[in-house]
């Protein structure tokens, strides 16, 4: 051992520090996990260094089996795990083991409840890794040396998991990571050999690399005794250590496919559904796909993580290979294990490589699928999942053209069949369930749920029994505008253009007409009142309850979408809306025998400013309007 050089002390990131103390606390039920989080770890490790020696081999030191050895020591209260990987150096060391490198990490930590049971899984989620070492001790040393430099350069890691680490020169002869946990009291059976081979079993078993672990010792006759001392102590492998994708579907357990997925996603929760395919022929890939249960919580971010591991003939590439699927799909997690792509693939190649253009849409197509089972299935994972991730959903008739019409069964929506908030109709049942003679399916944008369910332009549709879709994401004008239509049936929004119900009758027709004619007067003084704000005034038959409602052109851009674009601070187009009044509502009569013409001034902007904050906008002189109606109420009550 070389004495000390460079001893350093050094704190942890603020927020590294809240973390530790946070998982700690909140893993605590269930730590045991530690074991499976260092044992991936090691696994990276070695996945890292068999990819770097693919261009460098010296890297390996001459010793190319790779394995991770579990050694405890029941007198000392210790584990340590082993790995023969890539190593660290010091610099990596205090960058990997002394911050929390990950953006959103502070959004994370808002975003905690206070609810143990819920944080612990939020945790999990994020991903709790090296740190998980803290559950089950009160020191931790890591001692690693960076494969290929020489063994001067390793250095040891310590710390209580408190404020504080150190950080020490020390020299390691072989390569690779060795992590020693001091247990606490109370933790002290992980250094029980049964124990942790159970553990490592459970947890660990589809891990691709051996896992060691000393071979229990056999009763020796006391003549052996001596020979038995001056043997070398032998390890055996406690995992099946198979690339779990590579073994025949029928061959992998649930519990196994559930195990890997927690490898490949850094997820505490069972996943909702897998898919795992080998495919032969021109091109040989294997995919094993996992849909999880729940949102990342940076999943709006543009940076998060996403894409599949990457290996080429069981070799580990890369992890977030992003070109695989479509970014509207980016909630999946597993592997792609392929045989035609070079060894030494890098990200650029991906990108203009027909492989794996093929391959993504392939991918792309299974996932759909997968998907579309789950929907079929009985329960409510599909729900679960519904809520989760249809807003990402809904990105992918933009981004997929060729995929439309099989996303846009996979969409949910809340309609007026069902009248309540929940996402949980499909456009096959809005279809199954149209109108002899209609030809369209209608829905309404809006804010909010009872925003959309009580907008003025359902009326109609509610007096005849027409379905409408209540739409109140803000993807929603969007994916509308790029999904046109469904089944050979045009998607209309109500608020869009003249209403023209193809199942009015002859009679219906003829009555609308005679209300057009008689309110020609009505409609033309209105326009010349309202003029600076309204592209048109028209009389309409849409409305059974209001007096008017807002109707937009049908060239121009929704009224939500535009209110999301003022927001968001981007240029809208200048359009105005154009009003459609009731002519047989008594205000919109009051209105038309006005003779005064300030009254009737007032009277029509009082109802064009209703009409405005009836579909959720909002007016742009509100104090005109309280101060008109105002004026009006008093007249009222005056007269
Ligand atoms: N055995 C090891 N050998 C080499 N590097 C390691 C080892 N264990 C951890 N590291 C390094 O420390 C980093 C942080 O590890 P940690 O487990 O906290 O996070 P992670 O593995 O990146 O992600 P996750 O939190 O999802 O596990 C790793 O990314 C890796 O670079």
């Amino acid at each position: 051992m070389t004495a000390d050089v460079q001893k350093e002390t050094l704190g942890f990131q603020t927020e590294a520090k809240q973390l530790l103390h946070l998982m700690i606390h909140s893993l605590y039920s269930n730590r045991e996990i530690f074991l499976r989080e260092l044992i991936s770890n090691a696994s990276d490790a070695i996945d890292k260094l068999r990819f770097a020696a693919l261009s460098d081999d010296s890297l390996l030191e001459g010793q190319g089996d790779f394995q991770v050895q579990v050694d405890v020591d029941k007198e000392a209260g210790t584990i340590t795990i082993s790995d023969n990987g890539i190593g660290m150096t010091r610099e990596e060391v205090i960058e990997n083991l002394g911050t929390i490198a990950k953006s959103g990490t502070a959004a994370f930590l808002e975003s905690l409840s206070g609810d143990q049971k819920k944080d612990s899984q939020l945790i999990g989620q994020f991903g709790v890794g090296f740190y998980s070492g803290f559950i089950v001790a009160d020191r931790v040393e890591v001692h690693t040396r960076k494969a290929g430099e020489g063994a001067d350069s390793g250095v040891v890691w310590e710390s209580a998991g408190e404020a504080e680490f150190t950080i020490e020169s020390r020299a390691k002869d072989s390569r690779g990571t060795a992590i020693t946990l001091f247990l606490k009291d109370d933790c002290k059976e992980f250094a029980d050999d049964f124990r942790v081979r159970s553990v490592i079993k459970k947890y660990s078993d589809h891990i691709s690399v051996p896992v060691l672990m000393l071979k229990p010792e056999m009763p020796t006759a006391e003549e052996d005794e001596e020979k038995a001392e001056d043997k070398a102590p032998e390890y055996e492998a406690v995992n099946e250590a198979t690339a779990l994708w590579t073994r025949p579907r029928s061959e992998v357990s649930d519990d196994e496919y559930k195990a890997f997925y927690r490898h490949v996603s850094h997820d505490f929760d069972e996943p909702l559904s897998w898919s795992h395919n080998k495919v032969e022929g021109k091109l040989e890939y294997t995919s094993l796909l996992y849909l999880p249960k729940r949102a990342p919580f940076d999943m709006w971010n543009r940076d998060m993580a996403r894409g599949l591991k990457l290996y080429v003939q069981r070799t580990f590439i890369m992890d977030e290979a992003e070109q695989f699927l479509p970014l509207y799909l980016r909630f999946v997690k597993g592997v792609v294990d392929s045989n035609d792509l070079p060894l030494n693939v890098s990200r650029e190649i991906l990108q203009q490589d027909g492989a794996v253009e093929s391959m993504r849409s392939a991918l792309t197509k299974r996932v759909l699928d997968m998907l579309g089972k789950l929907a079929k299935k009985e329960g409510d994972d599909y729900a679960t999942f519904w809520k989760e991730f249809g807003q990402v959903l809904k990105e992918g008739p933009a981004e997929d053209f060729a995929n439309k019409e099989k996303i846009a069964k996979l969409l949910r929506f809340s309609t007026t069949h069902t009248d309540s908030p929940e996402h949980d109709q499909s456009l096959e049942d809005y279809v199954s369930r149209m109108q002899d003679g209609q030809d369209k399916i209608y829905y309404v944008v809006a804010e909010n749920f009872n925003t959309a369910r009580k907008s003025p332009h359902l009326e109609v549709f509610r007096k005849k029994g027409i379905e409408v879709l209540l739409l109140t994401d803000r993807v929603d004008d969007w994916l509308m505008n790029h999904l046109q239509e469904f089944d050979g049936k045009q998607l209309q929004d109500v608020a869009r253009g003249a209403l023209d119900l193809a199942s009015d009758s002859e009679e219906e027709k003829a009555e609308q007409e005679k209300l057009q004619k008689e309110s020609e007067g009505l409609v033309e003084r209105l326009a010349k009142v309202l003029e600076d704000k309204v592209s048109e005034v028209r009389a309409t038959a849409r409305l059974t309850e209001s007096a008017a409602c807002l109707v937009v052109g049908d060239y121009d851009m929704g009224a939500q979408m535009r209110r999301i674009m003022e927001a968001a601070g981007q240029p809208v187009p200048d359009s105005k809306p154009i009003l459609e009044v009731n002519p047989q509502h008594p205000l919109v009569k009051m209105l038309d025998a006005e003779a005064d013409e300030d009254r009737y001034a007032d009277l029509a902007n009082i109802v064009f400013d209703q009409a405005t904050l009836a579909e959720g906008g909002q007016l742009d002189d509100p104090a005109s309007y309280v101060a008109r109606l105002n004026k009006l109420l008093l007249d009222t009550m005056a007269s």
